[in-house]
């Protein structure tokens, strides 16, 4: 690395390291059990309902948030969609990657609750973004649930642009795995009270 230190060589070594670690390392445990297919599975196409309307990613009570909106895909797979609004901007024209990281975990989340039917919640969260993102970008983000240990809920996500500025149904822009735990309803009482910042005390925890 030394050797190349400097001028255009640097750029050089650079772009190598980036692309050796482009590739986040997961790895699925042994026991990993599959979970069964839905019974009820509406089939491809489908609309799944926001999990909670003040949710910064799906919820339509919230004008801030993402504003996502989820299909049901092929087998366990979800399909969620949402613009890149001017306010998403982290560098100059291109997304903040950390919206980015939100609707991976608003995505993941929602596959492992229609796959599953059961409230989680986000315990660890992987992403590599493989390629800058701009504004007014409609990126698709498929997700599904690649299988479960007790408790704990393993995904898998990629994101595509599939319309507006560079868009390319055949690039991936970015990929996440994630580890969700399932909860009772019982872990969100203590955010009751919290809901907008005021407390209420009678407003409902959870569409789930
Ligand atoms: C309702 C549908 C939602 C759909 C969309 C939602 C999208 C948005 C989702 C979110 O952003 S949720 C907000 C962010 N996440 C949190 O606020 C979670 C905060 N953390 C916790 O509340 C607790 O740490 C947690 C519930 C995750 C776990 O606590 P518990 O006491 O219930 O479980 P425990 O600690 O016994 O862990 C259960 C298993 O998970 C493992 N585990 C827990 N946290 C881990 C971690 N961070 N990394 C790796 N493993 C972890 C733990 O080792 C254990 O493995 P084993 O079964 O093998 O023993």
């Amino acid at each position: 690395m030394v050797t190349f230190w400097g001028g255009k060589r640097k750029t050089l070594v650079t772009a190598q390291l980036h692309y050796l670690f482009m590739s986040s390392t997961w790895i699925l445990p042994d026991d990993l059990a599959v979970p069964d297919f839905p019974a009820d599975h509406p089939g491809p196409g489908a609309p799944v309902p926001q999990h909670w309307s003040k949710c910064f990613g799906c919820g339509d009570d919230q004008p801030t948030g993402l504003g996502m909106e989820f299909t049901t895909g092929e087998g366990l797979e979800v399909i969620g969609r949402f613009e890149v609004a001017k306010r998403y901007q982290g560098g100059p024209g291109f997304i903040h990657g950390g919206i980015l990281m939100t609707a991976f975990d608003e995505a993941q989340g929602m596959a492992c609750n229609a796959a599953l039917r059961s409230a989680v919640v986000t315990a660890h969260l992987g992403i590599d973004f493989a390629r800058p993102i701009p504004l007014g970008a409609v990126l698709e983000l498929r997700s599904r649930v690649e299988g479960t240990v007790r408790r704990k809920v393993y995904t898998r996500s990629e994101a595509r642009i599939v319309d507006g500025p560079l868009a390319d149904p055949d690039v991936v822009v970015g990929s996440s795995y994630g580890l969700f735990i399932v909860v009772g309803h019982e872990h969100f009482e203590k955010g009751k009270d919290f809901v907008d910042g005021m407390p209420t005390g009678d407003q409902d925890i959870s569409a789930v």
